[in-house]
């Protein structure tokens, strides 16, 4: 029992989502006789929900699949695996399947009434219910866990990510190829237009109600692999990745239509500003700064319009940071 102890407390060091994934794996695999533990992600891709193996055992140590989930060629649709498809469809806490000589235990990790990962353990004997009572035990350590690290990463009212989160997930991106026309990462800063006149005329809790019916916008309207946070207030960041230029400006502004359509209940119509710039290899402060500055250029000449920093600098309506910093005195 000594080294599952140790496990677990090693587990609880991490404050990072995929290490903590890693440490539970090996924990489990560390229980022995295991053929294989997995981490499986669900996703949804084109309305269908997909499943790929994020991280799995190899040779005694746990390795992870270098893609992102939309781009990892090693994905199936949920419902060719039908143990765990029903076990999702009905909210259960584990599924099982046993063919001769291969023993497989799902541990689907519910996040409130959501699922994005699944354990997998496969083993080829039978599990025991000893084993099986184990194996459960260390997995709800890391699922309460897991559910706590998520908790302090998002923001309360939207449940979108907040701020804090910002830094290490943009350090992520800036790991994957620069942007460019064809295929680039892009940052878009959202703002309510005259938000303060919904919280004057119909109070904070209708303001709130705007806050989270956008949010809910925004992650329908954006794939799996962009990011969405609220950075306080009523302003939003909406990191977008492997889209092209005209791709991420369609998409930013099929949200501003939808939205200045959209009849918010009570309050009726509202619009948005955005700002958006390239996530190039500059730090984010330079890259929230250029997309804040287009979001300012589109508050001030009519709001409810997307601006992309770059058309505004070639066209003269802004300068560029560095021709501003030239002639910084102090
Ligand atoms: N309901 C609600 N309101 C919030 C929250 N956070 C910030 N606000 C309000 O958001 C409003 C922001 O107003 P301003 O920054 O003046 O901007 P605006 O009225 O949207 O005007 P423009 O951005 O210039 O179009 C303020 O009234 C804040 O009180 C929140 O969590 N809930």
């Amino acid at each position: 029992m000594q080294p599952l102890l140790q496990n677990l407390a090693e587990m609880t060091t991490h404050r990072d989502h995929l290490r903590l994934e890693v440490s539970v794996l090996s924990t489990i695999f560390s229980l022995g006789r295991m053929l294989q533990v997995r981490s499986l992600e669900l996703f949804s891709l084109a309305g269908t929900v997909r499943v790929r193996p994020r991280c799995w055992s190899e040779d005694g140590r746990i390795v992870c699949s270098p893609h992102e989930a939309a781009e990892d060629p090693n994905t199936m649709e949920l419902e060719q695996m039908p143990e765990l498809a029903q076990c999702i469809h009905e909210r259960g806490a584990s599924a099982q399947r046993s063919t001769r000589g291969e023993h497989v235990l799902w541990l689907p990790v519910w996040l409130g009434d959501h699922v994005a990962t699944c354990l997998e353990v496969t083993r080829s004997q039978k599990i025991t219910q000893h084993q099986h009572e184990v194996i459960t035990g260390v997995f709800l350590v890391y699922q309460n866990y897991q559910s706590l690290l998520d908790y302090s990463e998002r923001d309360a009212l939207t449940g979108l990510l907040n701020r804090k989160t910002f830094d290490e997930q943009f350090a992520r991106y800036s790991e994957l190829p620069g942007s460019d026309k064809e295929s680039g990462q892009w940052l878009a800063v959202i703002d309510i237009d005259h938000f303060k006149l919904v919280n004057d005329r119909y109070g904070h809790l209708y303001g709130d109600e705007v806050l989270i019916l956008l949010a809910n916008r925004l992650r329908a309207q954006f794939r799996s692999q962009d990011r969405i946070f609220r950075f306080g207030g009523e302003e939003f960041v909406v990191l977008l990745r492997s889209i092209s230029l005209e791709h991420a400006r369609a998409a930013l502004e099929r949200l501003r239509a939808a939205i200045e359509a959209h009849e918010f209940p009570q309050i009726g119509h509202i619009t948005i500003s955005i700002g958006f710039a390239a996530a190039t290899p500059d730090t984010p402060v330079e890259i929230i700064g250029r997309a804040d500055q287009a979001l300012y250029h589109a508050k001030e000449h009519g709001r409810n319009q997307v601006r992309f920093y770059d058309d505004l600098v070639a066209s003269g309506e802004l300068q560029s940071k560095v021709a501003h910093s030239d002639i910084e005195l102090f």
